[in-house]
């Protein structure tokens, strides 16, 4: 990553019929940089990609490699939109020689699909309307990668891709990261923000309400770690540990203990046995991004989990939580 201003919004604003979709939002994303951009539904994440990349006009300052949105260099900027519908009757390796053919340049077509998993035969040369949504979706964004852009946004780019696929493309997305190319991407995800992105950006209703890297996002709005110990009689427990200095919760057979720090755990735990209360779990939790997203939009993300969790069974058996998959299940039907 350099200091070059690859995209760039100043006060950035556009409204439909009155609705506002962006309402002053400023940020710059850096060369080599991978910025991921998350936030509910209608708050605006596709509005300002398609600003960005000047496929809608809206007011203010939006730059593109130095230039205003609209006259960016089209060779060097690949775009996958959220909705995406190419000619059903066109194979992977049609569709991909096509977008390649609109520019004067561009790279092989076979290192394009093997770049996105679809090198087999029995894939590339399977019609559009005939592969599987997550083929489909691979499809796309190989025609985003054919022109070898300098810039990449990547609207929800793993919606429908299965977990090897997706992966496949978080590998590929550092790569070319890690050879100068900027990503800028949406997600629903937020194993894939934290997996992907430098830096993240929070939209709600329009508005940036929080930019940072994941460790700083958390670390400002995530709120404290915190320990959850259930068991049938557990309220028992309540009074021994405000007894040692904790803050309980009481919910329903289990108690949730806030701003415990790892150090702290073993009071905890002690305060319990000294007491002779007993339970069935211990669960201590770090904040993640997934707190962070529910703190400051007051949303859950669809499968969330408790990641960074890690249980401890009343005999001290250690498991870990396998994280949710939050991707929605958006289709890809209208025009690019
Ligand atoms: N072409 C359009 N005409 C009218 N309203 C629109 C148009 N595009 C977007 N909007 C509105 O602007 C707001 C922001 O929409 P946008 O698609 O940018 O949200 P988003 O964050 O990408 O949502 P999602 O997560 O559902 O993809 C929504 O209220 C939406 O209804």
């Amino acid at each position: 990553m350099n200091d070059a201003t690859v995209v760039r919004a100043v006060d950035a604003r556009k409204s439909y019929d009155g609705a506002v979709a962006l309402d002053g939002v400023s940020l710059d994303v850096r060369e080599g940089e991978v910025f991921g951009l998350i936030g509910p539904n209608g708050a605006g994440k596709t509005t300002l990609v398609r600003a960005l990349t000047g496929t809608v006009d809206a007011e203010g300052t939006l730059e593109l490699i130095g230039e205003p949105a609209g006259d960016s260099d089209r060779s060097r900027v690949g775009l996958l939109p959220q909705e995406f519908g190419p000619p059903a009757r066109l194979t992977a390796r049609e569709l991909v020689a096509y977008y390649g053919g609109l520019y004067d340049e561009s790279r092989p077509v076979d290192d394009v699909l093997a770049d996105v998993g679809l090198a087999a035969d029995a894939d590339a040369d399977t019609w559009y309307e005939n592969l599987s949504g997550g083929q489909k979706r691979r499809a796309c964004v190989a025609t985003a990668l054919v022109n070898d852009p300098d810039v990449l946004f990547l609207d929800e780019p793993t919606t429908g891709i299965d977990p090897a696929g997706r992966r496949a493309l978080w590998d590929l997305l550092d790569a070319l990261a890690d050879s100068g190319v900027t990503v800028f991407l949406t997600s629903h995800s937020m194993e894939e923000v934290e997996r992907l992105a430098d830096r993240v950006g929070l939209l709600r209703g329009g508005e940036l309400v929080a930019v940072g890297t994941p460790a700083e996002l958390v670390a400002d709005h995530g709120g404290p770690a915190r320990l959850v110990v259930s068991g049938p009689e557990i309220e028992a427990g309540a009074e021994p540990l405000r007894a040692a200095g904790f803050g309980v919760e009481v919910g329903a057979d289990e108690l949730v203990v806030g701003d415990v720090s790892p150090a702290e755990l073993g009071d905890a735990v002690a305060a319990l046995a000294d007491a002779g209360v007993g339970y069935e779990s211990l669960t201590w939790t770090e904040p993640t991004l997934e707190d962070v997203y529910l703190r400051l939009t007051g949303e859950e993300f669809e499968g969330a989990a408790t990641p960074g969790a890690s249980a401890v069974g009343g005999d001290g058996d250690r498991t870990g939580i396998e994280r949710g998959d939050a991707t929605t299940a958006a289709t890809a039907e209208a025009e690019r």
